[in-house]
């Protein structure tokens, strides 16, 4: 289902936390809203998800008004960072709840239970409580809860914040896969720019209450529309003093006119990468990141002089 947000504005006292902000999310993606600490991202999906209540503006979802419809009548399924499980209950219990209340037949229960778990790859725990559970596994049992309601839509506040690196790395693959399977929209929101380019059809970049740009991950990455949104999307420094992306820094070994001279200062191997330290002969440091085979090709060393260039 859609969802749009027009015109929305969300004031806690004097602090404008969502200043008149429009977004229009397609139906079946997954969107991912990124940004910086205390920008604003969660009050907009808590917004969209009816846990808060916007001053002015208008919520639709399936283009219907949903401003003013209390959050368990607008059909959202939600997952936070941490996970408020029923830690008395297995983790079957715990997906079937919803189902439970709602005083569905108890074959169809045990079906569509059944059928989650394996779903998010936890048919083999259901009888374990929560807190026989890993971070990763917790997180997979809230999803498969959200989705037991049939929600049109689904919100995901940080669902991988609290875990560490390697584990958000593979549910971020998964929930990719997971998205592919059940297409229902969803919105993921994330301060890590490498989750959201990774996850997700659509970006929604939010910076101070305001949405800076929207479009796939490329686009944004290679049109940023701003600086703010080239810095938060990825590394950068400066050559002729304009923002640039250090990989779309070329180095070459022989003077060219279109060309900056500089000197090498400093060579760090980064895994696959070598990050250059340069400093160009009007005194500015910048820094360039090429593979290992061309930093080798090239037989950079420091205290070279080299020339650089822009490419594209
Ligand atoms: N209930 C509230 N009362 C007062 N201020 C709030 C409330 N909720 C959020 N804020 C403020 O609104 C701003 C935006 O918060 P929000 O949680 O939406 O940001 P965010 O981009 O999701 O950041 P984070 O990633 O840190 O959660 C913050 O400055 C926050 O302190």
């Amino acid at each position: 289902m859609s969802i749009q947000a027009q015109g929305v504005t969300k004031r806690f006292g004097p602090f404008v936390a969502l200043d008149d902000v429009s977004l229009d999310v397609r139906p079946g993606g997954l969107t991912a809203l990124l940004g910086p600490s205390g920008g604003g991202k969660s009050t907009l999906l808590r917004v969209i998800g009816g846990l808060e209540t916007p001053d002015s503006g208008e919520v639709r979802i399936d283009g219907r008004d949903m401003t003013r419809v209390p959050a368990h009548e607008r059909g959202v399924g939600f997952v936070f960072q941490h996970y408020a499980a029923f830690e008395h209950l297995s983790v079957f219990r715990n997906v079937a709840f919803g189902l439970e209340i709602r005083k569905r037949p108890k074959d169809e229960i045990r079906r569509k239970v059944g059928e989650l778990l394996e779903l998010v790859h936890l048919e083999a725990f259901a009888d374990r409580r929560p807190a026989q559970l890993s971070g990763g596994q917790r997180q997979r049992m809230a999803l498969a809860r959200a989705l037991a309601a049939e929600p049109s839509v689904l919100l995901l506040d940080e669902p991988f914040g609290a875990l560490d690196t390697k584990v958000r790395r593979e549910l971020r693959a998964w929930l990719r896969r997971l998205h592919d399977e059940v297409q229902v929209t969803t919105v993921v929101v994330t301060h890590d720019q490498e989750e959201a380019l990774e996850v997700a059809d659509e970006v929604v970049v939010v910076n101070h209450g305001r949405v800076e740009q929207v479009g796939p991950p490329d686009e944004l990455y290679d049109k940023p529309a701003n600086d703010f949104v080239m810095e938060f999307l990825g590394p950068v420094t400066t050559l002729g003093g304009r923002l640039v992306r250090p990989h779309d820094v070329e180095i070459l070994t022989e003077r060219s006119a279109s060309a900056l001279p500089a000197r090498v200062a400093r060579l760090q191997r980064v895994g696959f990468d070598v990050r250059a330290d340069v400093t160009t002969s009007e005194g500015e440091a910048a820094w360039v990141q090429l593979t290992r085979a061309h930093a080798d090709a090239l037989a950079l060393a420091e205290g070279a002089d080299v020339w650089l260039r822009t490419r594209g």
